[in-house]
């Protein structure tokens, strides 16, 4: 949908310092202090519409790196063919993020992942009695012993190795527990906690990071599906819990519904600590990649999208116009500039109110007073009862004011537009 409104990134007065009063206060928080794995080409590559060519990975790649993500996760090479080649083809790159492949917790998929060139692994396996009876069929003493027989191969070569409990939140707390203390024990890089069905809340990932965070000394990475809507918020409370990676995906793709979108923690994290996302990620590249994905996946970018959502920054309603054009940050948390798009008022409906309409004489450089930006503001919202107006039958009303004020005719000519049709006409003869 086209944007009707005025575009005002560089027609208001100074943002005030961003200082927030969300800071946390937690001592092991990690809100200002975060890495991301960035998973379109995992996780993102099991949502149902994905099919990415070699080709079209590689600019994925390069459109994340260029952001400024920490590490790109892939699909497994014991997928296919081809995912094995595109392991290869993307740990080539020379991309600045550590590139990750995602492995089942054993030996053979381990051994193909090492051969790829990755620079790690991440391990995971179910530890939910659900995935241990209908998954795997394996109990927790064979997982261990596994577990740590891949992590000690995997180590042995070199390579960074994150082993991940799947379905972490309805696991035993006792056989979570002890199985990331074995593994960090034996010197895993990160562990990781996944909410493979998006069943936890904030509180229940505080208490579980917290708890994990007493447990063991390596990082701690954590997953969250988006299935009744937390994953952001789950992110959010892991990093304030004292987890150090999340993982994401370009509008959140992936398995169902997915899981925590990059540019939605983006946002979420920049209103915690402004001075550290805006340092470490271009968020202005955030567009360009997620269109990139919307295209290749074929869905619309959609239009309550965080940040770049069509009406993201576009502020409508009279009382929000005028204190936003006055100092943006009455109603808005994020400042458009810094993830490099626009600002919006809209003006030509029925919410309008005669600040807004006033700033648009202004920006038309029309030579008005308040009192005739509250007449036209009177007949805008007449006409937008009957259906709204677009931009441009906003500057043709007030354009057509202007010209007849000169001749004395203003007052008539409000009185003669009768219905949003007349505003074309009008149009007609003032510029004939
Ligand atoms: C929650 C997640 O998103 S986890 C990541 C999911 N990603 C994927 O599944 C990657 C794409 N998957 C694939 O290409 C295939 O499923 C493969 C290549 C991994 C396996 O294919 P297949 O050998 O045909 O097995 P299939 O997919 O039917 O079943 C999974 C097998 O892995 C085993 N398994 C499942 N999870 C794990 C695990 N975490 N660690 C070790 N083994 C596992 C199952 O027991 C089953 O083994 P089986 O062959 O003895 O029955
Ligand atoms: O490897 C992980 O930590 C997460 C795997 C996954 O996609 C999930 O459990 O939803
Ligand atoms: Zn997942």
């Amino acid at each position: 949908m086209a944007q009707n409104g005025l575009e005002t990134n560089g027609n208001t007065k100074p943002r005030e310092a961003a200082t927030s009063p969300y800071a946390s206060t937690d001592p092991n928080s990690n809100v200002n202090n975060f890495k991301i794995i960035e998973s379109t080409l995992r996780e993102g590559e099991q949502f149902a519409n994905a099919f990415f060519t070699t080709e079209k990975k590689v600019e994925i790649a390069k459109a994340l790196d260029d952001i400024g993500v920490d590490y790109l996760e892939l699909t497994s090479p014991a997928a296919s063919e081809q995912s094995r080649n595109d392991c290869t083809v993307i740990s080539n790159l020379g991309l600045k993020a550590k590139i990750l492949t995602h492995v089942r917790c054993h030996m053979d998929d381990a051994k193909l992942a090492i051969d790829t060139g990755v620079d790690g692994l991440d391990v995971v396996i179910g530890t939910s009695s659900f995935l241990r009876e209908f998954s795997h069929g394996k109990d927790m003493d064979y997982i261990t012993k596994q577990a740590i027989e891949v992590i000690t191969f995997i180590k042995s070569k070199g390579l960074e190795v994150r082993f991940s409990t799947e379905d972490s939140f309805r696991s035993d707390l006792v056989d979570l527990l002890s199985i990331y203390k074995a593994v960090d024990k034996i010197g895993v890089n990160r562990v990781g906690i996944a909410d493979t069905v998006g069943c936890a809340n904030p509180r229940q990932v505080y208490e579980l990071v917290k708890t994990l965070r007493s447990v063991v000394s390596c990082d701690i990475e954590c997953h969250f599906h988006n299935d009744t809507g937390c994953a952001i918020a789950n992110a959010y409370a892991a990093l304030e819990a004292g987890a150090t990676h999340i993982d994401t995906s370009v509008l959140g793709i992936g398995e169902r519904n997915g899981i925590t979108p990059l540019g939605g923690l983006l946002a979420r994290m920049y209103t915690a600590d402004k001075e550290y996302v805006t340092k470490k990620y271009d968020l202005t590249k955030i567009r360009e990649v997620e269109n990139i994905v919307a295209e290749a996946v074929e869905v619309t970018v959609p239009f309550n999208n965080y940040i770049t959502g069509y009406c993201a920054f576009t502020h409508k309603a009279g009382i929000h116009a005028k204190a936003i054009l006055n100092n943006p940050s009455t109603y808005e948390i994020l400042n458009p500039t810094d993830f490099g798009v626009t600002r919006y008022v809209s003006i030509g409906h029925r919410l309008t109110g005669w600040n807004a309409v006033k700033n648009r004489i202004e920006q038309l450089d029309l030579d008005l007073t308040d009192e005739d930006a509250k007449a036209v503001t009177a007949k805008i919202k007449q006409l937008a009862d009957v259906r709204p107006l677009s931009l441009d039958d906003v500057d043709i009303l007030l354009r057509s004011y202007h010209h007849a004020k000169a001749d004395g005719k203003h007052t008539t000519l409000l009185g003669t537009i009768e219905k949003p049709e007349h505003i074309t006409s009008i149009s007609t003869e003032a510029s004939a």
